[in-house]
């Protein structure tokens, strides 16, 4: 799984060594548990009493049974007691099992916040897909609970509750602690003989989920296009094979995870034999009164329990350690875009000064400069993956440029608050994303407390009411997964709206006309027309009638602007703007 992630086993993303990466996992964990200080101790305690409980009433239980096989009637405040042990190990249970829930489910609810803020601060993750971030979000976050729940409480259990059967045997006689001691560590460390394979085991089993998860994702988001290329077999068999590869390795943990389970309980069973051995030789010996033979067996059956308990825990320690490495990555990824600025722009001007962007290797940019004024339409054009919108991302800081800077009204955009910027900049992308929800709610996205009458006005520039008029539960109708409801258009008319409801002086519209028909487009320019007084607006387009219509043209070309002016000027000049035209309309 780490490796889905782009982390090696050997040495994480941190640069750590895998060991210190391990420690760190586990201290990290320890540490969110103690944010929730009072319910871990109140875990705590109810995990060492419930498990005292039972060995509690099994001990007195054998004790009562021994002295009334030595012919010693029980006393009625003894027969009082153990039936007040039971209760008490009952309720202790039921106590236990309530409050380490609560612990576990309010940290996996941290964590879950944790790891939504971190892949929103760090978003886009390269090298991810969807389907991996929801493994972690969800099912990584879930592997936790046994870690909170169970596997704390256990371990101090563990520790206590054997020390504390060990000092009673050796009270009766030091010999039964002695024939006792041995097996002790070697149960406890059982988890760690196979250690290395559960780690390898468990990370190898997430991983292939994660796999399948993803490709599930996927192939759910690009049913479409599979059912138009004929592909859906195709995809089927690759889920098939993923399923296969999940199996194989849920044999092998189950497998490993078996073997461990017969060592703890050979060892268990070893160890009464052999306090058993040594109890008959000091009873016929008479240093330990008979009486006390069922005592000393049932300390040595049950108060290993603890111990083969924490030894089942810990043999999900590989699969717990994988995810929790893979949760932490997430956690501790740095902030890609610093959000540290609190200028204010002095006015609306928009200027791009020698700006260069390049995505990883290959240089989109170089030196483009150009201004957009406010009252002012200004469409940037260019062949096809030229770097048009890499220019509105760079706007809204999507990504930051690497050379020169923008600047709204001479302040480095680097030096506003994200959210000033994206109040002074609306943003309509190319590839339009509508909520599960009403339109009104998706058009409200950015001013969630607009009034009605704002959204149906925003609709209305947008030439987006009239078909929302139309729909079945007009504005409170649901857009449907990813707009499923809506057309192309459609969809399109309602992110403009949405942008416009921000009232930002700048507008960019990347695209954002190219589903709408020419009646629709025609509408949506006059519109635009009414809307310049506030605003500067960005037309990145390919459509000449939606060119057209600005007040300059900007022709970017090998990652510059390479001319500028209006329609008739560049077409007159018969350069790269009317080269571009020509090549659009054949
Ligand atoms: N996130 C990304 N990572 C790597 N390369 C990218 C990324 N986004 C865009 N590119 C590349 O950068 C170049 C410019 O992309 P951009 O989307 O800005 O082009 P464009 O001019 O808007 O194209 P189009 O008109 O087709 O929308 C393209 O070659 C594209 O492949």
């Amino acid at each position: 799984m780490d490796e889905v992630l782009g982390i090696s086993p050997q040495l994480s993303r941190s640069g750590r060594p895998a060991w210190r990466e391990r420690i760190a996992a586990y201290l990290a964990l320890v540490q969110l548990a103690r944010t929730q200080s009072r319910l871990l101790s109140l875990t705590l305690c109810a995990s060492v009493l419930s498990q005292a409980g039972i060995i509690g009433c099994l001990a007195l239980g054998a004790w009562l049974t021994g002295l009334a096989c030595a012919g010693q009637a029980p006393e009625p405040l003894y027969l009082v007691a153990l039936a007040a042990t039971v209760i008490a190990g009952a309720l202790a249970r039921w106590w236990q099992a309530d409050v380490s829930h609560r612990l576990a489910f309010a940290l996996i609810e941290t964590l879950q916040v944790g790891i939504y803020s971190g892949l929103e601060r760090a978003a886009p993750l390269p090298g991810t897909r969807s389907g991996d971030l929801a493994s972690i979000a969800t099912q990584d976050a879930q592997t936790m609970e046994h870690f909170f729940a169970h596997f704390l409480g256990d371990l101090l259990a563990a520790v206590l509750l054997p020390l504390f059967a060990l000092l009673l045997l050796a009270l009766i006689d030091p010999l039964l602690a002695l024939a006792w001691l041995p097996l002790l560590p070697l149960l406890a460390s059982v988890p760690l003989w196979l250690g290395w394979r559960a780690e390898v085991q468990g990370r190898q089993l997430a991983a292939v989920q994660s796999r399948l998860n993803a490709d599930v994702a996927e192939g759910l988001q690009g049913r479409k296009e599979f059912a138009v290329f004929g592909q859906e077999d195709r995809w089927l068999h690759k889920l098939a094979s993923n399923v296969q590869s999940l199996q194989t390795a849920q044999k092998k943990y189950a497998a490993r995870a078996g073997l461990e389970q017969a060592a703890i309980e050979l060892l268990q069973a070893g160890a009464v034999v052999l306090v058993a051995w040594a109890a008959g030789h000091l009873v016929l010996n008479l240093s330990v009164p008979p009486a006390l033979l069922p005592l000393v067996l049932v300390l040595a059956a049950t108060a290993a329990v603890p111990l083969a308990e924490l030894a089942q825990s810990a043999r999900k320690l590989g699969e717990l350690k994988a995810a929790a490495q893979r949760i932490l990555h997430v956690l501790e990824l740095p902030e890609r875009i610093p959000d540290t600025g609190h200028a204010t722009p002095g006015n609306a001007t928009l200027n791009f000064r020698q700006v260069g962007f390049s995505y990883a290797e290959r240089q989109v940019l170089h030196g483009v400069d150009f201004e957009l004024r406010p009252g002012e339409i200004v469409a940037l054009v260019g062949a096809s993956g030229v770097g048009k919108s890499t220019c509105g991302k760079l706007m809204l800081r999507f990504f930051d440029v690497q050379a020169g800077q923008i600047c709204i009204g001479d302040t480095d955009i680097r030096d506003l608050s994200l959210a000033k910027l994206r109040q002074t900049v609306a943003y309509v992308p190319q590839d339009v994303y509508l909520f599960e929800d009403s339109v009104a709610n998706n058009i409200r996205l950015g001013r969630p407390d607009a009034s009605m009458a704002d959204v149906e006005r925003v609709a209305r520039l947008a030439q987006a009411h009239d078909f929302i008029c139309r729909l079945p539960q007009g504005y409170d109708t649901p857009c449907g997964v990813r707009a499923s409801r809506l057309s192309g258009g459609q969809a399109q008319r309602i992110a403009i709206a949405r942008a416009l409801l921000q009232q930002a002086p700048i507008l960019v519209l990347d695209e954002a006309t190219s589903h709408i028909d020419t009646v629709g487009e025609l509408a949506l320019h006059k519109a635009l027309d009414t809307l310049r007084a506030g605003h500067g607006i960005l037309l990145i387009a390919h459509r000449p009638s939606t060119i057209r219509q600005a007040d300059r043209i900007l022709v970017l070309e090998h990652g510059r602007v390479v001319e500028q002016g209006n329609h008739a000027e560049l077409l007159a000049r018969q350069g790269a703007y009317a080269r571009l035209l020509s090549n659009e309309s054949t």
